[in-house]
């Protein structure tokens, strides 16, 4: 029996996929009975990298998820609508779903899952997060014997492909961010990524995976890119650290009852860590369980080929198990993915953690200054680890402090009563160090 999939976009995603599934020789053999049957785009006046018989590509999107003769709906098209209609829309009609859109998961994965346990149907997303590596079927199922613990991972390939090349380069971030949309690494906006948005979303689903129950997106502290410039990158390199953008979701050591801190921030690495050497569009998930220990995954994190083998996966996947049952989907399959779980994660707020800090900040260059941050920091209990001074030009001094592991009120309380000191020059950049 051949299992036709109708494809919802054909961008850099969609084209990877079509690619894998034009050409199976000597991949997975279930991809032999694997065929595209039509393709949904915006616009049929753009040219395409594969090539169909006419009629296959189609702007009426609404018709292949109401086609009968279509099993499986590739979601591939990005954004929140119409996607998540099409695939309710899709799942209502009885067919299976395997997306990309992590996005529409972290905000209705809810709702859709609920639809999909209704209507006895799969959904798969490991594309969804971290490009290419498996690391959706890992917490479901390969590490589903463990008590996961923490999750600190590179999840978005275009902001770790713009700090890599700001820290080997010096490359400025305006550039560097044309270089990942051409490369088709960038979301159609993106400010997902930059903004942190992106890894929230990833942060999010598998924060649900590995502990079980569903995250609230507007409860992630989230932080992205953008303040950090050259001079951070710089002062960081000589201090030890390079700076990552980093979704981290653990158990907290908060005595309350909010027992998950998620949070998504640019953050000094020290350079011997693991997540240090992760470069370009390279991703990298650290995951902590009892009793595996530490585990980490790494690999290409966006991009067409990487994406593409990821859905091309999942498609396999529903293949297989819908052989191996006739009667439909398993809802185990579904539950394995956390997000069927009907209770919400209460989240400990950002206020609660502990965490060391880099400040950079520009001051005048006279005597007085460091004693009175000294003195900022010291009546909020903040202790410096490392304090550093470098003349720039016209009486400024760029001043660094690293202080040792404080609690996030003290510190910001501090930051408050330092931004009143007269000789400051330059609202503090702030950045947490790992
Ligand atoms: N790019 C990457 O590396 C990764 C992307 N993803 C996710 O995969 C999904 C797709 O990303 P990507 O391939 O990069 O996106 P692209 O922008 O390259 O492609 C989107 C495709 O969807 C079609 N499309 C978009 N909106 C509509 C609409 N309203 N009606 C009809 N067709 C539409 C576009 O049509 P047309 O071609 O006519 O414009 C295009 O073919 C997103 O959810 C993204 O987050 C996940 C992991 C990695
Ligand atoms: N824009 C995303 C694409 C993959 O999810 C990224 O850069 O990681």
């Amino acid at each position: 029996m051949t299992c036709k999939v109708g494809l919802l976009g054909l961008g850099t995603v969609g084209t990877g996929v079509a690619k894998i599934l034009q050409d199976p020789v000597d991949r997975h053999p279930l991809l032999q009975e694997i065929e595209i049957a039509r393709i949904g785009v915006r616009s049929l006046l753009k040219p395409r990298d594969v090539e169909f018989p006419d009629g296959y590509i189609t702007e009426d999107l609404q018709s292949i998820v109401a086609d009968p003769e279509i099993d499986i709906v590739v979601e591939v098209m990005g954004g929140i609508e119409p996607a998540k209609r099409l695939i309710l829309t899709a799942i209502a009609n009885g067919k299976h779903i395997v997306t990309a859109n992590k996005a529409v998961i972290a905000r209705y994965g809810d709702e859709i899952f609920t639809a999909a346990k209704e209507h006895g149907v799969y959904v798969m997303l490991e594309a969804a997060v971290c490009g290419g590596i498996p690391v959706i079927q890992a917490l479901k199922q390969s590490l589903g014997a463990n008590r996961i613990t923490g999750i600190t991972g590179i999840i978005n390939g275009t902001t770790n492909y713009i700090l890599s090349r700001m820290h080997a380069e010096g490359a400025e971030f305006e550039n560097t961010l044309e270089d990942a949309q051409r490369l088709g690494y960038a979301e159609a906006d993106p400010t997902a990524d930059v903004d942190g948005f992106d890894a929230a979303d990833k942060i999010a689903i598998l924060a649900s995976l590995a502990f079980g129950d569903r995250i609230k997106l507007d409860d992630i502290y989230r932080e992205g890119i953008r303040t950090i410039t050259s001079a951070d990158i710089a002062w960081a390199k000589d201090l030890g650290f390079v700076i990552k953008l980093l979704g981290i979701a653990r158990r907290s050591n908060d005595k309350t009852e909010k027992g998950i801190e998620i949070r998504v921030h640019p953050t000094l690495v020290p350079q011997t860590h693991p997540l240090a050497s992760i470069n370009g569009v390279t991703n990298a998930i650290r995951v902590e369980g009892d009793p595996i220990g530490e585990v980490v995954f790494s690999g290409p994190g966006a991009g067409s080929g990487a994406t593409a083998s990821a859905v091309v996966a999942d498609i396999v996947n529903v293949v297989a198990a819908l052989k191996a049952s006739s009667k439909g989907a398993s809802n185990e399959i579904n539950q394995l993915m956390g997000c069927s779980h009907d209770r919400y994660a209460t989240l400990s707020p950002i206020q609660n953690i502990a965490t060391q800090y880099y400040v950079r900040l520009i001051a005048q260059d006279k005597p007085g200054v460091i004693g009175d941050l000294g003195a900022c920091f010291g009546k909020h209990l903040v202790s410096i680890q490392t304090i550093l001074q470098r003349n720039i030009h016209d009486g400024f001094a760029e001043i660094i402090v690293v202080t040792q592991t404080v609690s996030e009120q003290n510190f910001q309380a501090a930051i408050a009563d330092l931004k009143n000191l007269a000789a400051l020059h330059s609202i503090p950049t702030l950045i947490r160090v790992l």
